[in-house]
């Protein structure tokens, strides 16, 4: 079998790789320490000296971070006692037996660009988690609900929307189709609100969506929409099937979020699937991504909306959990630094739940990453080959391009995005709907 391509990392100066390091990561490290900053008198409130003793330790910590980073010092093995704290370590030991004679420790700009930004947010987990009372303090929770407010009127619009299609029984096969492809575009579309490629600043959606769709197509580069209609239209049609179960790997909260839940609903109404699968983080991960707080927040602030379209929806979305219809998982595996095709080996248990699947959705570029290995393939290298062993089920990754990786290209499409859009792979302008399947 053909060698691997090397790892995106930060030791290509001038990657992107290269630039989130040494750029984005510290401006969201001084952007968490701000964050600290301004809840001091709410931790004292809460929690008296204690609190302040406890901001004092964690911007501390989180300084010290900030400098490793900044002075690309040897990364260290976590010393917080978590669930995976002896992954994490056995896993920087392992990055260690990679390296060469003479190339010198695990550090940020030398190895492989996944592991050390996925250490970055593990670290700030660490520093928190160090510093009791606020132990469990969200440092991105502000910036998460903020996307949320900022993109009422896109909610709004995206929720009165899927109501007028419901019930879905009064709408023909090809309409339920058009409708399906639809909310697919608007998901992957959702996944621009990314507050990790926007350093922190706000990226919540303005515009109302469903009216842009037409003129987003061009930037779908890869469209495999018509092989998830295939699957799942067959499965519906097959009574052998009275359990349709597709997974949703979640990636930003906030206006995402409300595109995945809006899409997931459309799935669960329309009958192509009778239970929803949903994967959030288990720690706050990467600026925006999703925690059970958050799943549970964004359900709770939809119900109590004072618009009807969000109130409605908000209320559907709960009874669905409640009938267990809706099932949420976070197993700590998605918020290790570990590539998916060792899944298998380092999460069997997790392999297993995603075999359950008939289908899976991967949200968002570090899934994408994930799945990928983070190699360098070449443009035109196969999907599934890249994928190098990991098929649960069959999957579709769902993602606008923010990093130096993209595969399944035809020939010449790459370098005809370059001459056009020179920064086409990591703007989040471009975004494909990539399918590995059976079919
Ligand atoms: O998974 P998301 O939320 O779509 O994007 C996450 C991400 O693109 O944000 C950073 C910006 O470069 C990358 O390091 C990382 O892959
Ligand atoms: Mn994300």
């Amino acid at each position: 079998m053909a060698e691997s391509p090397a790892f995106l990392s930060a030791k290509d100066e001038g990657s992107f790789a290269y630039l989130t390091i040494k750029d984005r990561t510290p401006q969201i490290l001084t952007k968490v320490i701000d964050t600290l900053h301004r809840h001091k008198s709410e931790f004292f409130e809460k929690h008296g000296e204690e609190g302040i003793e406890a901001e004092k330790k964690a911007i501390s910590l989180l300084s010290k971070l900030r400098n490793e980073l900044q002075t690309d010092k040897p990364i260290t093995p976590l010393v917080d006692k978590c669930v995976d704290t002896h992954i994490w370590n056995q896993y920087l030991e392992y990055q260690r037996s990679l390296l060469n004679e003479g190339d010198g420790e695990p550090r940020w700009f030398f190895s492989p660009w996944l592991f050390v930004e996925c250490y970055m947010y593990r670290r700030i987990h660490e520093a928190i988690v160090q510093s009791p009372p606020i132990h469990d303090f969200d440092v991105f929770k502000e910036s998460k609900e903020e996307n949320f407010f900022e993109s009422q009127d896109s909610i709004d619009a995206l929720c009165t929307h899927l109501l007028q299609l419901k019930p879905t029984k009064g709408l023909r096969e090809e309409q339920i189709q058009d409708e399906f492809f639809k909310l697919l575009q608007i998901s992957l579309w959702g996944n621009k609100c990314d507050l990790s490629l926007s350093g922190g600043e706000s990226s919540s959606q303005k515009a109302d969506i469903i009216n842009c769709l037409q003129d987003l197509k061009p930037f779908i580069l890869i469209n495999d929409t018509e092989s998830l209609w295939a699957l799942l239209s067959k499965l519906k049609k097959t009574v052998e099937t009275p359990v349709v179960r597709v997974d949703i790997v979640l990636d930003n909260s906030g206006f995402e979020l409300i595109t995945d839940l809006v899409l997931a609903d459309f799935l669960f109404s329309s009958e192509l699937a009778t239970e929803i699968h949903f994967h959030g983080k288990s720690i706050p991960w990467f600026v925006s991504d999703v925690t059970v707080h958050d799943f549970n927040w964004i359900v709770e602030h939809m119900k109590s909306s004072n618009l009807e379209s969000m109130s409605t929806c908000g209320a559907c979305w709960e009874a669905y959990a409640r009938m267990g219809r809706w099932v949420y998982h976070d197993h700590a595996f998605w918020t290790l630094p570990h590539p998916y095709c060792v899944m298998p080996q380092v999460a069997p248990d997790l392999y297993a739940e995603l075999q359950k699947a008939h289908l899976i959705l991967f949200k968002g570029d570090l899934n994408y990453r994930k799945l990928m290995g983070d190699r360098k393939w070449k443009f035109t290298f196969p999907f599934h080959q890249a994928l190098s062993g990991f098929h649960p089920a069959p999957l579709c990754s769902i993602r606008t391009l923010k990093c130096e990786l993209q595969v399944g290209l035809q020939p010449g499409q790459a370098e005809q995005l370059t001459a056009s859009d020179p920064h086409w792979l990591t703007t989040g302008r471009y975004g494909i709907l990539q399918f590995d399947g059976p079919l």
